[in-house]
């Protein structure tokens, strides 16, 4: 890359060390969240939502349990308003939830935003400018002073409008473009605002840290974080909360690191959109909490449910592999992985396990939703016997013995490589049926007599059919099976060995069968077939005669 000398880094260190945090493992209780899906998710949109999808969208967040949603930014356009004044005059606001609007520092808009809260019985007043060092030289060309004062004019306005205000105001404040802050500056200017506000116990503000723009790692960010924490004024009557945006991919970590640090609040969004890079995503915070057994105070057990709204209402799509909602994010196609699935799955059976604990799968799909059949197992030429014969056992009732899984597992994995594509149960199942199961041509058994002799072997009386000519044979055997074998070997002057010999009953509904698994050997190969009846005897012979015509068909 041969522009890098253009790059510096543009963040700013806190003048002590601030490393509590780094003492700490993991989160240990849920933060307040704040949904900002509906303002900075909806203003990265290429098409805003209308009235109607932000309605459908603000229902389904309070359904999943946040308490305070960022609606919009009601001095923006008409929609905004609009859908702040629905929401309160529609009474669509739970008693519990607040509603929090974003306002800049300027009169005529904080004017506006007041107008659009009017009769709201709880709301947050979010208030922001910029403070980096960027903006305050190119966009503002204001001294830190001049800075300063933006802050402070907007809160004193902001104090004077909520003496007017019927319902239970909040305020928060965001030094915007804090990441780009020098740390001392940051803290000046959220101390003027809080001494303007005074916050008490019955009174709190929030004071928002955003990564406008994610510039460093989250190390550096969480130190940003625990200097604030340690240096506002007035600090058990402030809301610490954070605001990450992703530009480096890293915004989930900063949310988790500034909670180690001492952050109270998250604000985010579902999937991470937002600007740019977008937000950083609720759903992976909540739900890595989640999985270290900490209740994270929302639900997202029917996460098919909020991908499918998400994707309509914003016309955004959620990556395939995008933690927890991802449609493949439980997928394995690979052989080594399923198995070892396969495998954690029946130890859940076999030992009723109350921990979840399955290889490859951090959380159980079923928590958020989905299903085990269809969304974790999968088949394609990277998948082996132990996937492949999961599918079967699971969807389809069929227990293979494990050699015969290999032989099976080959024949799907090569289904699949010639047709370069996934393989869904019924393409998997119809493979089965297709290679194993109560095959009768070119040999058939349609009829079959047993004698028990005195010296306890049987003797079986076979009708033959080999490309639909009969003719009946007997011999004797240690078991009906083994007669059977012995007079198909008369009947074909072929000579086989049964090697192997298993069954099990297949529950289907009201009706019980009995299916035989049978592996002949011939030469030096073996070869498979699987019988299906109500009967367990017919059910054997008809494996033992798959197992015979699938040797046929490789000698000719
Ligand atoms: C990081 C974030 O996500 S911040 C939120 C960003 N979201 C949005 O901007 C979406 C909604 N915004 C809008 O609809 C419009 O920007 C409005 C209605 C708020 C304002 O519209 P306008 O006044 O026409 O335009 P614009 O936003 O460009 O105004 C820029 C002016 O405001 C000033 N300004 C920008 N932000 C702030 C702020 N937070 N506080 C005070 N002044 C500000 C700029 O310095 C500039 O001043 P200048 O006119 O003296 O050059
Ligand atoms: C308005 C502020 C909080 C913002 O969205 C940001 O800085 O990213
Ligand atoms: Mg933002």
């Amino acid at each position: 890359m041969k522009n890098v000398e253009k790059y510096e880094r543009g963040y700013y260190m806190p003048p002590v060390k601030c490393m509590k945090w780094a003492e700490k493992e993991y989160v240990d209780h849920a933060p307040a969240w704040c949904s900002v899906d509906l303002r900075d998710g909806n203003q990265a949109l290429i098409i805003p939502m209308s009235l109607e999808e932000k309605l459908e969208f603000f229902t389904k967040l309070v359904e999943i349990g946040f308490k305070e949603i960022e609606i919009g930014f009601p001095a923006a356009s008409e929609t905004e308003y609009e859908f702040c004044r629905t929401l309160i005059e529609k009474n669509m606001i739970p008693d519990d939830v607040t509603i929090q609007v974003l306002t800049q520092s300027r009169e005529h808009i904080i004017k506006k935003t007041f107008e659009a809260i009017d009769g709201a019985k709880n709301a947050v007043v979010h208030l922001y400018n910029s403070t980096s060092v960027a903006q305050r030289e190119q966009v503002f060309r204001k001294s830190k002073e001049e800075i300063i004062k933006i802050a402070t004019d907007g809160a004193k306005l902001c104090n004077e409008y909520k003496k007017h205000a019927k319902g239970n105001i909040v305020f928060e404040y965001s030094p915007e473009s804090f990441t780009g802050t020098e740390p001392e500056f940051a803290r000046d200017i959220c101390n003027a605002v809080i001494d303007i506000w005074q916050p008490a116990p019955d009174n709190k503000v929030i004071i928002n840290l955003p990564v406008t723009v994610e510039m460093s790692m989250p190390h550096v960010y969480a130190q940003q974080v625990e200097y604030m924490c340690d240096t506002l004024h007035n600090r058990e009557n402030v809301i610490v909360s954070l605001h990450p945006h992703n530009d480096r991919g890293c915004a989930v970590a900063d949310c988790e690191m500034g909670l180690l640090a001492g952050a109270d609040r998250i604000e985010g969004t579902c999937f991470g959109n937002g600007e740019r890079t977008g937000n950083a995503d609720i759903v992976t915070i909540a739900l890595n909490m989640y999985t270290h057994g900490i209740d994270p105070k929302l639900d997202f057990s029917d996460m098919p449910a909020l991908v499918e709204l998400y994707e309509r209402v914003t016309r955004m799509k959620v990556y395939d592999r995008s933690p927890y909602s991802g449609a493949l994010v439980f997928a394995a196609f690979s052989g080594s992985h399923q198995d070892a699935i396969a495998k954690g799955m029946n130890w859940r059976k076999e030992k009723s396990c109350d921990k979840w604990t399955v290889p490859y799968l951090p959380i159980d799909p079923h928590d958020v939703g989905r299903e085990y059949d269809g969304d974790v197992i999968r088949i394609n030429s990277q998948s082996g016997k132990g996937g492949i014969g999961f599918i079967l056992q699971n969807q389809f009732g069929y227990d293979l013995p494990k050699k015969m899984r290999e032989d099976f597992g080959y024949k799907v994995k090569a289904v699949s490589d010639h047709k370069h594509k996934e393989l869904m149960p019924d393409e998997v199942y119809k493979i089965f049926k297709d290679e194993y199961l109560n095959k009768c041509a070119p040999v058939d058994i349609p009829e079959a007599h047993y004698v028990q002799k005195q010296n306890g072997t049987i003797c079986a009386a076979i009708t033959a059919s080999v490309n639909g000519v009969t003719d009946d044979h007997t011999a004797e055997g240690n078991g009906r099976l083994d007669a059977v074998a012995n007079a198909i070997k008369q009947a074909l002057k072929f000579d086989f060995t049964v090697e192997t010999y298993t069954e099990h009953a297949l529950e289907r509904k009201s009706t019980s069968e009995a299916v035989s698994y049978v592996g002949i050997s011939c030469g030096d190969k073996m070869y498979w077939g699987v019988g299906r009846h109500s009967d367990i005897i017919v059910s054997s012979i008809k494996g033992l005669v798959s197992a015979i015509n699938n040797a046929f068909a490789d000698k000719k």
